[in-house]
């Protein structure tokens, strides 16, 4: 890739705010500062190098709709013909455009018409299922290595809510500004970008989602800009960058980007609802749509002799906003029809509409044809290194999850479980009386956080599949960068509280007063929660929906608790292999075997009133020969649960850890690329 001499700290945004102080005219003062700004930005900018013509030709869209009729209806409607299944709905028809670079095109019609559908299908966000026609980046197919020069900015930003807008530029900045870039010219280039989009007041607020509060609406939006403005795109995509923020903002916003695209020959389309006379007056070309089809499109300029041929001459009233002339002619139904087929019948010769994007595209006829003709792509499949990728991606996972998993409700709830557990079992003796509370206390101290975690880490991926989608989309990292991060960043989270836990409750129920041991249960404990992850990773990964994948790890850890040799100890004949299915019983074997397997593990055999009525003592060996004390191997035998050594145990239970985790990674690499 061609080395570019960088330099944004040639403009110090600080310097930037007082320099213009002396300018009077606000307009101008800001004008002069936007300029300064964007050219901050323009040094090392690849898309410069890299302009983009964008074009596409008959572009259609079609969904399988399911009909659903009810046997009522049928019944009711007996002689009509009334049939339930999939009927093929065309949401846009036979489209056709292009965007060159240096210019804002933008794409209006009324709502529910298709824009954003069209959007979506140029920023390939759509797959290929019902898409019918071709898009082109100067005249080449686009392909995954083009993909690092199109920003697709949404209409509903998706950010981590836990993240500040600085640091949520900052990782963008970090993952995908070529790697030749320092560090510190990246967050250079975050500050102007900041600046620039006046979002220096609220760089250190959280973003936020509906349970937190964090920066506003229209804060969010242009931190959504900025993400995508940041990457040096060379193409940009918007949908409704202005919609939700107040005339000026909106103006200005669309200066910024059509300064964006005049000074750094970026190609910029985008959806605007009901724009602004002065937003409208910004805009190079114009696609007005209608019922998924084309009205029209051409230069900005051009739209009102058009709609005066088509016999709708903009009234003196409308002169100051054709935007909204165009708009309400195609409220009505009767006109808005006229007007489809009038662009249909002037098209009617170029059905794919290769002349007229062939007339509007600069590709052939621009001074640097070169370029325009070149291909749009890079050498590399991602700017960050893989190991770069790593841990940015660890960083900014640990700063996310860790609101969330080590929220200071759980760390309450974990304390507060603690002292219950403790009071309930505290210092229980080594005694035939008290066995059985010994043996729950371990089963309890095995299962209680297999349950935390599972419904902690269940959420993990279906929470964050659409930002995994948009980074994916726009060759952010790799999915195995990503997923090994998860694994880094959230491994000290979800172990902080069973450790906060395990600790003093396992000295203060007097279990086996041996460190060695004490070592050994709190490895095996953890070990039971990371193998619970691991299938709480492999279901939130297949499942990816947030309701269904919490339903389905419920019930599988309930099934997985009675399996697990405590509840349930005869299991029906035929069916007994089915406890080695659950993984507690791996886990629930082995802190036995540490507790129970000891010499030290002695149990005073009960005296006279100390069991209940009814109870029989176990200390009968049945020779009559008096027995002073239980061995603890007995209690092990008892509960059925000998069959497997130790070690056997603990393989089993490492290779579930380990191998569910490699399940869960391919199953949400699948998912992802069907998504
Ligand atoms: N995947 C889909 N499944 C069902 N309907 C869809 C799908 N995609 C688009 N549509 C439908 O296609 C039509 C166009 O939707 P689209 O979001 O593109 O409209 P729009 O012009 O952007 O509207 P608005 O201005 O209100 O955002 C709508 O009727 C929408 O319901």
């Amino acid at each position: 890739m061609e080395q570019i001499k960088y330099d944004p700290t040639e403009v110090d945004s600080e310097k930037t705010s007082t320099k213009f102080e002396d300018i009077d005219d606000p307009l101008e003062r800001s004008a002069k500062k936007r300029t300064e700004l964007i050219q901050s930005t323009e040094q090392g900018s690849i898309s410069a190098e890299k302009p983009a013509c964008v074009e596409w030709h008959g572009i259609s869209y079609s969904i399988s709709e399911e009909n659903n009729v009810s046997w009522w209806d049928k019944i009711r409607n007996s002689d009509s013909k009334l049939e339930s299944g999939n009927h093929v709905r065309k949401i846009i028809e036979n489209i056709h455009g292009c965007a060159n670079p240096g210019e804002v095109l933008a794409i209006i019609g009324p709502s529910g018409c298709g824009k954003t559908t069209l959007l979506n299908i140029l920023g390939d966000r759509v797959g290929s299922k019902g898409v019918e026609g071709t898009i082109t980046l100067n005249g080449h197919k686009i392909t995954k290595n083009s993909k690092r020069f199109v920003a697709y900015c949404t209409q509903d930003a998706i950010f981590f809510s836990h993240l500040t807008v600085k640091e949520t530029l900052s990782y963008t900045a970090r993952l995908r500004l070529p790697r030749e870039v320092p560090r510190r010219d990246k967050l250079k280039q975050v500050e102007n970008i900041m600046e620039l989009l006046n979002l220096t007041k609220c760089a250190n607020t959280i973003i936020g989602d509906h349970m937190t509060r964090g920066v506003s609406g229209g804060e969010r939006k242009r931190a959504n800009i900025a993400s995508e403005l940041l990457t040096d795109p060379s193409v940009i995509l918007l949908d409704e960058p202005t919609s939700g923020l107040d005339s000026s903002l909106a103006l200005e916003i669309t200066k910024i980007l059509k300064e964006f695209a005049v000074k750094q020959k970026k190609t910029i389309i985008m959806v605007v609802h009901q724009p602004s006379s002065e937003v409208f007056e910004t805009f190079d070309k114009l696609m007005v749509m209608a019922d998924g089809h084309m009205v029209y499109f051409g230069e900005r300029a051009g739209l009102v002799d058009y709609l005066a041929d088509q016999g709708y001459k903009c009234p003196p009233n409308f002169n100051f906003n054709l935007a909204n002339y165009a708009l309400e002619l195609l409220n009505d139904n009767t006109i808005k029809q006229k007007l489809i087929n009038a662009y249909t019948h002037k098209t009617r010769d170029d059905p794919t509409g290769k002349q007229v994007v062939e007339r509007y595209s600069r590709r052939t006829r621009a001074d640097d044809q070169s370029k325009l003709n070149a291909p749009v792509t890079s050498e590399r499949h991602w700017e960050a290194t893989f190991l770069q990728q790593l841990s940015i991606l660890t960083e900014r996972n640990f700063k996310q999850s860790r609101k969330i998993i080590l929220s200071r409700l759980s760390i309450s709830l974990a304390i507060t479980m603690t002292i219950s557990t403790i009071i309930i079992w505290f210092q229980i003796p080594f005694a035939e009386p008290n066995i059985d509370d010994r043996v729950s206390n371990i089963f309890f101290g095995c299962t209680n956080w297999t349950f935390y975690v599972m419904s902690e880490s269940v959420l993990s991926f279906p929470l964050e599949l659409d930002m995994l989608m948009k980074e994916r989309q726009s060759r952010t990292y790799r999915l195995l960068s990503y997923y090994l991060s998860k694994q880094i960043a959230e491994l000290p989270l979800v172990l902080f509280n069973p450790i906060l836990f395990t600790i003093p409750v396992y000295w203060a129920t007097n279990l086996l007063p041996d460190f060695g041991r004490f070592v050994a249960y709190l490895i095996v404990v953890l070990l039971g929660v990371l193998t619970s992850q691991s299938f709480a990773y492999f279901f939130g990964a297949t499942i990816l929906d947030v309701q269904k994948s919490i339903s389905i790890s419920l019930i599988f850890l309930i099934i997985t608790m009675l399996l697990g040799g405590f509840y349930i100890k005869h299991l029906p004949t035929g069916l007994t292999w089915l406890k080695y299915l659950s993984f507690l019983k791996y886990s629930y074997s082995l802190l036995m075997q540490i507790q129970l397997d000891s010499p030290k593990a002695q149990f005073r055999c009960a005296r006279p009133g100390e069991l209940l009525a009814g109870e029989l003592s176990k200390c009968n060996a049945g020779d009559n020969s008096p027995m002073s004390s239980i061995p603890g191997i007995s209690i092990i035998e008892n509960q059925g649960l000998n069959d497997l050594p130790w070690y056997a145990n603990l393989i089993v239970l490492l290779g579930l850890c380990f191998v569910v985790r490699v399940l869960a990674y391919y199953s949400l690499r699948k998912n992802s690329r069907r998504e």
